[in-house]
């Protein structure tokens, strides 16, 4: 596509979304579809929470817009990319657009908090010059400047969380996303990863999404909350709450 041709595109899409799904279906083998025409548009520094019940298609939303599925139709397009069309080999540098963190960490355990973090940036082969200087500014972001040395089995949950948070964050994508970051935590730790979330996207600009069950932290924070129920979204509120279905 020649640049002219992008450039109008991108402003049909609206110029400050990040991401949008246009039309978007996604059925697995079997059952009814785990997406049922889902449009919606999140713009450039918006902070979202996605929720609903188990099964409501949260997950496979996330899937999508990883490229780790494709639509069985409709658009999936993340920070300009139509992400179906992307080829094999271009999918790890689209994937650099994302950080990352999940419920359980995931940490490399036999490493410290450094190699941790450090190893986000060796993927895109960051020179050790600067890597030596990135690791610990996210480090220090997160509040763990002075553990950078201890081995991440022996930091509690939050801190592990934090790890994490660094870790998705270290290489500057411009989208984060949540996959259930305190559905391991305590309410304290909870609120202190939400707190960290909240100054990154208005401190770094950081488009944020976080799927959550956490009714609590969804009805204090008031920031835009879209509501899933059976692969369709039924609520998109600016400043939303949790809707109590039952
Ligand atoms: N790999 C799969 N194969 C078949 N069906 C699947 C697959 N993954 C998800 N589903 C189905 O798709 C629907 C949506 O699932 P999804 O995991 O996206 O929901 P969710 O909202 O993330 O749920 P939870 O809150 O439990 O994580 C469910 O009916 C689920 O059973």
């Amino acid at each position: 596509m020649v640049q002219n041709d992008k450039k109008k595109k991108k402003k049909r899409e609206g110029s400050d979304a990040v991401i949008t799904l246009d039309r978007v279906s996604k059925s697995y083998s079997s059952g009814s579809p785990a997406l049922d025409n889902v449009s919606l548009t999140i713009k450039k520094g918006e902070f979202v929470f996605i929720v609903g019940d188990s099964g409501s298609g949260k997950s496979t939303l996330i899937k999508l817009l990883l490229r780790e599925l494709t639509p069985t139709s409709g658009r999936v397009i993340v920070n300009g990319a139509d992400v179906a069309r992307l080829k094999r080999r271009q999918v790890p540098k689209f994937r650099r657009n994302l950080g990352i963190v999940f419920q359980d960490f995931r940490l490399l355990n036999d490493r410290n908090v450094y190699e941790n973090v450090a190893f986000a940036q060796r993927v895109i082969q960051m020179p050790t010059k600067l890597m030596r200087k990135n690791v610990p500014n996210a480090l220090a972001e997160v509040g763990l400047a002075g553990k950078y040395k201890a081995k991440t089995k022996q930091l509690s949950g939050g801190e592990q969380q934090r790890v994490a948070l660094a870790r998705a964050l270290v290489n500057e994508p411009p989208i984060l996303l949540a996959d259930e970051p305190t559905g391991n935590l305590d309410p304290k730790n909870s609120w202190e990863i939400m707190k960290l979330l909240e100054r990154i996207n208005e401190e770094r600009g950081t488009t944020i999404l976080v799927v959550t069950h956490n009714r609590e932290i969804v009805n204090e924070m008031k920031k835009r909350v879209i509501t899933m129920k059976k692969g369709v979204v039924i609520s998109d509120e600016e400043k939303g709450g949790y809707i109590d279905e039952d």
